[in-house]
């Protein structure tokens, strides 16, 4: 157990003087007692006062306050994370819903465009192509002492929806984590698999911190990951390993090549795919209707809008109970060429070949020069009840779209999921506004509430993989789960929809509230180790209510403990 579990409540400690105040996992800064500070080193150390960590946060409240940018609020908070992890979490956690927007998207999203200006300290491990001679060494080194149950990794390749950003992602993924399921610092590693970039803008800045090299592609970068993913099978074993914002000619495919060999997730194909499905759970549960009742168009059929379709079809047929190939059919899925039918030939990536539309079905519809059908044109013929953006195309459901949608349904369920908020299908307020209020909406960033017609407030869900994977991720650690099973994110995504606000008011927002993150994804957790449990891939012996307290006990909270000098103790 690591030192900063609040479960222990002495910890034994090897650091003494500017060696302990410099290492974020056991600084306390003036938090450290009277007794600490002579054991320690530090009486001539620090000024005189002792904080409590509830000042300590009322200090760095009031600075943070002072930053009058979300950029410069989220650099101070990155600083802070580098210098008293305790004080970075807890601080977060007293305000989740203002700062959650500053550490996650939509900040996050310049943050990580403006990495390599904003870079101060290290922090993770860095694997590049280019080293890749060291890698196991370099693994080695940074894991070194650590009980590691959890990696995210990038490539980077796919950074929310501004595209291929060489660094960056993985700690910001990694914290959330901590932040919102308990998982522990000390056990969590935010890994970059830096094998270079195409983007123009980082490959010619002076002070670009990555591999200044064309993004590598085929055997050679299939190489490099499989000897990185070879490294954690043997060194790792039992840990979860977590894919983030790979590129989508890689994102499903390492997913499928991985998934029997070790316990991997994909966050964008699965977490997304899982928090989508509860929020349109919701939605039907709000218009007495059915999953298997809807017609589906998915806007954007990348790593996020293949991961939705799939994990929606999954839910129509567990819990309506009807087969694959009926699912399938109430799914029309638009990408960059358009409706997905048959004649896109080579140009529909194999994946999709279970959502393609027969060009028979789309004869006499009116096509672009190209021979491709617009979104408008599929609302008009199939008058969908459930629109999902994942396609990064700001602004792309129009006025027009969304009032044709609106004649074919009374309660349209329109979700534009694109991220950061800048990238929106639609700005939720303009939905509700020529929906009159009807359209049931989410969004995958926060945005304020709509006002409806009767003068009240419409609260915008927001449906965002977080809501989900850090559940997803901390209950199959704790079940030490061999796989994230297609069961046990279905059981996550059903518990999920459970707790939506919209089952008890109709009115209320689609999912609950990101400032009862934590508590939900506690829940999450618990339906993802029971069903791990219970289906058998679990590595415990242990189940039933003992299952929850396993989950407290395995949590950590960011509260600090007292240390104990002691030359064999951590470091
Ligand atoms: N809310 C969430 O939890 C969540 C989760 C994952 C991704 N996303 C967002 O979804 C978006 C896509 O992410 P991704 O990982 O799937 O990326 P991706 O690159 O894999 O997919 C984007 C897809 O959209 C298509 N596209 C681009 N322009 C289009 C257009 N004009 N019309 C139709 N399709 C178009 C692309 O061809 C591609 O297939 C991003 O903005 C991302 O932030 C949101
Ligand atoms: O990172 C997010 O906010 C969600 C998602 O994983 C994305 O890629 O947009
Ligand atoms: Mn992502």
């Amino acid at each position: 157990m690591s030192i900063l579990s609040n479960k222990k409540k002495v910890f034994h400690v090897a650091l003494r003087g500017e060696s302990i105040l410099t290492n974020p996992h056991f600084n306390k800064g003036t938090a450290f007692t009277i007794n600490e500070r002579k054991q320690f080193g530090l009486v001539g150390r620090l000024p005189y006062q002792v904080n409590t960590l509830d000042e300590q946060c009322q200090r760095a409240y009031d600075q943070l306050l002072s930053r009058d940018t979300p950029l410069r609020k989220n650099s101070f908070l990155q600083s802070l994370k580098e210098q008293n992890s305790v004080l970075f979490y807890q601080l977060i956690l007293r305000h989740l819903k203002e700062l959650m927007p500053i550490v996650y998207t939509p900040t996050e999203a310049d943050a990580i465009a403006n990495y390599s200006h904003l870079f101060r300290r290290s922090e993770g491990l860095y694997l590049t192509l280019d080293n890749q001679d060291s890698m196991e060494e370099d693994f080695l080194e940074q894991i070194r002492g650590r009980d590691i149950d959890l990696i995210v990794c990038s490539d980077a390749e796919a950074i929310l929806g501004i595209g291929d950003q060489g660094v960056g992602i993985s700690t910001a993924k990694s914290a959330i984590y901590t932040l919102l399921a308990g998982i522990d610092p000390m056990k969590s590693l935010p890994v970059v698999l830096d094998v270079g970039t195409d983007n123009e803008t980082l490959l010619t800045d002076l002070v670009y911190v990555g591999w200044r090299h064309e993004r590598v592609r085929g055997e050679a970068y299939d190489q490099f990951v499989d000897k990185f993913i070879q490294l954690v099978r043997k060194h790792l074993p039992h840990s979860l390993l977590h894919f983030e914002d790979f590129g989508v000619t890689n994102a499903q495919r390492l997913l499928e090549l991985y998934r029997d060999k070790h316990a991997v997730f994909n966050d964008d194909i699965q977490g997304t795919g899982a928090v989508t499905l509860a929020a349109v759970m919701s939605a039907v549960g709000v218009t007495k209707s059915t999953l298997a009742e809807q017609r589906y168009i998915i806007y954007g059929a990348g790593s996020a809008g293949l991961g939705i379709a799939r994990q929606l079809r999954d839910g129509i047929v567990q819990i309506d109970g009807i087969s694959v190939d009926e699912a399938n059919e109430r799914f029309y899925l638009i990408d960059k060429h358009g409706l997905i039918k048959e004649s896109l030939g080579d140009l529909i990536r194999p994946m999709l070949r279970e959502f393609v539309r027969s060009d028979k079905e789309w004869e006499g519809i009116p096509t672009n020069d190209k021979g491709e059908i617009a979104l408008l044109e599929v609302v008009k013929k199939i008058r969908p009840t459930v629109l999902i953006g994942s396609s990064t195309n700001a602004g792309a459901f129009t006025e027009e779209v969304v009032r044709e949608m609106a004649k074919g349904v009374d309660r349209p369920i329109i979700l534009p999921l694109s991220n950061p908020s800048r990238l929106v299908e639609v700005d939720p307020a303009k939905a509700n506004e020529w929906t009159n209020g009807k359209a049931l909406l989410a969004t995958g960033s926060p945005f304020p509430p709509a006002r409806m017609p009767t003068g009240k407030d419409y609260i915008i869900a927001e449906c965002n993989n977080a809501l989900i994977y850090p559940g997803l991720g901390f209950g199959a650690v704790l079940a030490k789960a061999r796989s994230l099973s297609d069961s046990m994110i279905l059981a996550g995504a059903q518990r999920l929809a459970s707790l939506s606000p919209a089952l008890k008011d109709p009115d209320d927002a689609l999912l609950p509230d990101f400032s009862d993150a934590p508590s939900v994804n506690f829940e999450i957790a618990i339906a993802v180790a029971e069903k791990a449990i219970a289906e058998g891939t679990s590595n415990v012996d242990w189940g039933g209510e003992e299952v929850r307290a396993r989950g407290k006990e395995m949590q950590w909270l960011p509260i600090y403990g007292e240390y104990v000098y002691d030359e064999n103790g951590e470091c």
